[in-house]
């Protein structure tokens, strides 16, 4: 975990760790000037920090000034009803959108307004459904794809003799990384099968698998389990947990509430583009708002 809990300014949002959850009421809003103290203040080790994200859509305010903070070698889940804005804060922190206000930070560095592959390049990583042009390639041709750091198929066509030595060196390399990988995820008989043959579940565990080979610290998952069966549900969970031992960083978008709440120590729950409350899943299960809102007297 991080050693900065504490650390932080004081309008921070900063509760992952603390015993009770916190609503809007306890979090106060934050200044553009705060934003910028908080920016410079935000401790390198912290691995996800977002400050007031905003986003619009014509009149839509699809994220409406949301902080949050996600710990090093936690699994954190961000819940919400359908709308809540979720999967747009995902995009916004991984630069998919460009946010209309507020800051993200990773590791400390400002990565508000950065390009997708330049987070990614930095270790922060979102899984992607299996483009249509890669499910015409075998999975894995799929994982041989992914790495980061890798002198590409273009240049390898116009090295000169002595760099061809490294690139095959290199390629060497990425092949056994490629099938640690598919054994992790026990895909390792499906190395020759079409992506696009693959069925729902099987493809979840790729792109997962894709995402893990950019060897990031933060992994991004927006709904991983959806569509796959409960086998393949327990073996990935399994496999996630795993990986979280080994520090990865997980910050996850699910609609199954009994999976969140069994699997993640810190929820953060949005509303309408909002920060409803966020805290340890025992709270979140008995906070007041987040039954009316979301949950329902069952829960
Ligand atoms: N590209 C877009 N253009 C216009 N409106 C958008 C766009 N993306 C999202 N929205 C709107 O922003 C709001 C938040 O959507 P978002 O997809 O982030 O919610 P969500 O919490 O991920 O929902 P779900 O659980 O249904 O996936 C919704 O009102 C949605 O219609």
């Amino acid at each position: 975990m991080s050693d900065t809990p504490g650390t932080n300014t004081d309008m921070n949002t900063d509760t992952a760790g603390s015993p009770e959850a916190k609503g809007p009421d306890e979090l106060p809003d934050i200044e553009d000037s705060d934003v910028e103290k908080a920016a410079q203040e935000t401790p390198r080790g912290l691995p996800l920090r977002v400050l007031n994200l905003e986003k619009r859509f014509g009149g839509i305010t699809a994220v409406d000034g949301v902080s949050f903070e996600v710990e090093e070698g936690s699994l954190t889940g961000l819940i919400g009803p359908n709308g809540a804005g979720k999967s747009t804060t995902f995009n916004c922190i991984t630069g998919v959108h460009e946010a209309d206000g507020g800051r993200v930070l990773f590791k400390g560095d400002d990565i508000t307004g950065r390009k997708p592959y330049e987070i990614a390049d930095r270790g922060l990583v979102r899984t992607f459904q299996i483009a249509r042009e890669l499910e015409e390639m075998t999975v894995l041709e799929n994982l041989m794809l992914a790495p980061r750091g890798q002198i590409g198929e273009k240049l390898y066509r116009s090295v000169t003799p002595g760099l061809r030595g490294e690139v095959i060196e290199q390629e060497t390399e990425i092949r056994e990384e490629v099938w640690e990988t598919l054994e992790f995820f026990e895909i390792d008989h499906l190395a020759e099968e079409y992506a696009g043959n693959l069925s729902g579940g099987q493809r979840k565990l790729l792109e997962l698998a894709r995402a893990l080979m950019v060897d990031p610290d933060v992994l991004l998952l927006d709904e991983p389990f959806a569509g796959v069966n409960p086998s393949l549900e327990a073996k990935l969970l399994e496999q996630i947990h795993t990986l979280r031992e080994e520090g990865y960083t997980f910050l996850l978008v699910e609609h199954d509430i009994d999976l969140i709440m069994e699997n993640c120590e810190h929820i953060i729950v949005m509303h309408q583009g909002k920060l409803l409350a966020e805290g340890p899943p025992e709270e979140i299960r008995n906070n007041d708002r987040v039954i009316d809102a979301y949950l329902g007297e069952d829960i």
